[in-house]
């Protein structure tokens, strides 16, 4: 246990309201506590440490300057919002962060009504601001909207669409740029660049240059006294900036970590009245005031539990090799042999592990940055002249490029490969990051090869598999974390044969038909039910497209079950072999068929296993499943219990 830090004046805010007659050197003060407070309750529920620390000036600063909760506040992302959190009535809980039944890692509606917004996948922040900056005028309800936007996020195609709309609408929005120069890697693309050129181009906005300038467009008392502050700006300030030429006014470049600095600016953004979009362009520090956060690489962006004084992290027992870096492996195994493999992610190299691609060949892997819409149609793009891209997207960050999946890849039947990771339940990130609907949602299209990996050494088979595939789009999808170190990983896969699946238990009353991860829960299942004189089947089916329907059907026809099983939504998996058994007809004569998917509910942040069972998708659930369906209802009860 370590010691919490002293916070005499932390101690005294419970809201934002009770620091609002602070002074300028108390909030000083209270940011440095605010700081302590984050680390001290992250060393001991990890999380994403690094984006928090480099805004805990600003969250002071907009708190004590903006009357919040009536004054809305988005945060993009969210993943910075402890510092939030606690000075938002939520401390007495903080250190629940990330658990089960605990504060969501993130901001969400239902947990406060400082949370105006929720988040975690990133860059929707100005959209959504600015749809509230309209309601607020068209229900003449006054308020002040700010979104505060990362650089990293700045990279995503909606914070440009929101922009351009803010820009047209001149609707009163104050967005916060909060640049510290990273994502969870060092930030990519031209944008980054300017953003990095703005800043050394410019020294920082003083309050007087800030006065000045504000004093040009705003007439009224702060223009007398600005006058002659305006005479010496005026050679500091010019040339419009990206952002002014898209009807911003932009205020910058800020120390975002100066509270002289900031209360300053943000109260004059406040009292002026502004009139339209304004773009204050904060220069952070990830990992600001942590030195183990600031000179690690990552900058601590997503931490285990550590140890405050040393910094050092919990490490996991030494374990089975996890899914993503078996993915790079095998990925790079097949580009050694084919020089027309190429991989693309969206700005997440070490997520996806592609880090270890472009380590071997830098010149064939590219990081997009924020941008899945574009990484896919990108893909696209080089598909179309002979190249074999590999797209890796985490299953829910696929979801923001789905037309592009359909309409640029499926619908000209290109030959893009999606490697899909944290498929399934994914933990402490809760609902907003797990891989539920890939299954439902490329399943229903035409042309598409699908695949899960129900090990990590069927995964290298999957890569193998999909780099053969040259004559239309093929995806694999594979969960968050370690496999089964069931065989030794061979040095590169082997294909497969196409929509084929693999019996791997032979038995007769009851069939199990796994796709994916959870093969490993079925078979436990399968012993359970052994145990009840019950003999089970168990198959991995591989692809969901094209179904191995020869294996579907004969599982139907002699096994008085059916149990299908899947990491997946509704209309997944099960719902492809339901629609295969009723066209045949295979419905009609007693089968007892039974899907077992996710759950029709959002599952909150939990560990992994706790998920599943509040899905009922782990071994006791299985074996409850083919209990009742055999009208075995009291064994059911309490195999399941
Ligand atoms: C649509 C989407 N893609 C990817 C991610 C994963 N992700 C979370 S935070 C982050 C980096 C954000 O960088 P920035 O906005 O600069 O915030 P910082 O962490 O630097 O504070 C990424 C890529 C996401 N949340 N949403
Ligand atoms: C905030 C965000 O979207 C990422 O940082 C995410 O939490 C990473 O998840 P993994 O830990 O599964 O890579
Ligand atoms: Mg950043």
């Amino acid at each position: 246990m370590q010691d919490r830090p002293a916070t005499p004046l932390l101690d005294r805010v419970r809201v934002p309201a009770d620091m609002r007659n602070f002074s300028s050197e108390q909030l000083r003060q209270l940011a440095d506590e605010l700081r302590a407070e984050t680390i001290s309750t992250v060393s001991v529920t990890g999380g994403h440490l690094g984006s928090s620390l480099g805004v805990v000036e600003l969250t002071v600063a907009i708190h004590a300057v903006f009357d919040t909760p009536h004054d809305r506040l988005i945060w993009d992302v969210g993943h910075q919002c402890y510092p939030h959190k606690i000075l938002t009535g939520r401390r007495d809980r903080i250190r629940t962060l990330r658990q089960g039944g605990g504060l969501s890692g993130f901001t969400k509606r239902s947990e406060s009504e400082y949370d105006p917004f929720g988040a975690a996948h990133s860059s929707t922040s100005i959209s959504a601001g600015l749809g509230m900056s309209v309601a607020s005028a068209l229900q003449e309800k006054p308020r002040n909207v700010i979104a505060v936007i990362g650089d990293g996020s700045m990279s995503a195609g909606m914070a440009y669409e929101a922009m351009n709309n803010a820009g047209a609408e001149k609707a009163n929005l104050i967005v916060i740029l909060n640049d510290n120069d990273m994502s969870i890697a060092p930030p990519v693309g031209a944008m980054s660049a300017y953003l990095s050129r703005t800043i050394s181009s410019r020294p920082f906005l003083s309050v007087r240059d800030f006065v000045a300038k504000m004093a040009k467009n705003f007439p009224g008392p702060i223009e007398r006294v600005a006058k002659r502050a305006d005479e010496y700006a005026r050679g500091l300030l010019t040339g419009g900036t990206l952002f002014e030429e898209m009807g911003f006014y932009y205020v910058g470049p800020v120390d975002g970590h100066n509270m002289d600095h900031l209360l300053p600016v943000l109260r004059n953004l406040r009292d002026t009245g502004h009139k339209g979009p304004f773009l204050v362009h904060a220069v952070t520090q990830k990992g600001k005031g942590y030195a183990p956060a600031e000179t690690s690489g990552d900058k601590y962006h997503g931490v285990q539990k550590f140890d405050v004084i040393t910094g050092e992290q919990q490490k996991a027992p030494p374990g089975p090799p996890v899914y993503q870096k078996v993915f790079a492996q095998a990925l790079i195994a097949e580009a050694e042999a084919d020089e027309r493999i190429v991989a693309v992610n969206a700005a997440m190299p070490s997520g996806t592990s592609l880090d270890m691609f472009a380590k071997r060949f830098p010149e064939r892997c590219f990081d997009v940055g924020i941008a899945e819409q574009h990484a896919v149609t990108f893909a696209a793009g080089m598909a179309t002249e002979g190249l074999k891209p590999f797209c890796a997207i985490y299953s829910t960050f696929l979801q923001r490029g789905y037309d592009q999946v359909v309409h640029d890849v499926a619908l000209q039947n290109l030959p893009v490969r999606f490697a899909m990771d944290r498929a399934g339940l994914v933990g402490a990130d809760g609902a907003t990051h797990a891989g539920s609907f890939d299954i439902a949602y490329l399943g229903c299209l035409p042309g598409f090869t699908l695949m899960a990996a129900s090990c990590e050494v069927e995964l290298a088979h999957m890569i193998a598999t999909m780099a053969q595939i040259d004559d239309g789009p093929s995806g694999v999808r594979y969960p968050r974390g370690e496999g089964f170190a069931l065989q030794p990983l061979p040095a590169r896969g082997t294909p497969l044969p196409i929509g084929k699946g693999r019996v791997v238990r032979e038995g007769s009353k009851i069939a199990i038909l796994s796709y994916g991860a959870r093969l490993q829960e079925c078979l436990k299942a399968a012993d359970e039910l052994a145990t009840y004189g019950l003999s089970c089947t168990v198959a991995d089916a591989r692809f969901a497209k094209p179904l191995d329907t020869a294996l579907v059907e004969q599982l139907a026809k002699h096994h008085e079950v059916l149990i299908t099983i899947e990491e997946g939504s509704l209309n997944g998996f099960g719902g492809l072999v339901m629609h295969h058994l009723a066209l045949k007809g295979l419905l009609d004569h007693g089968l007892k068929f039974r899907p077992m998917t996710l759950p029709d509910i959002w599952i909150d942040h939990e560990s992994p296993k706790k998920q599943y069972d509040i899905a009922g998708l782990n071994a006791p659930h299985i074996t409850a499943m083919a209990l009742s369906a055999l009208g075995k209802e009291a064994l059911a009860v309490s195999a399941s219990a």
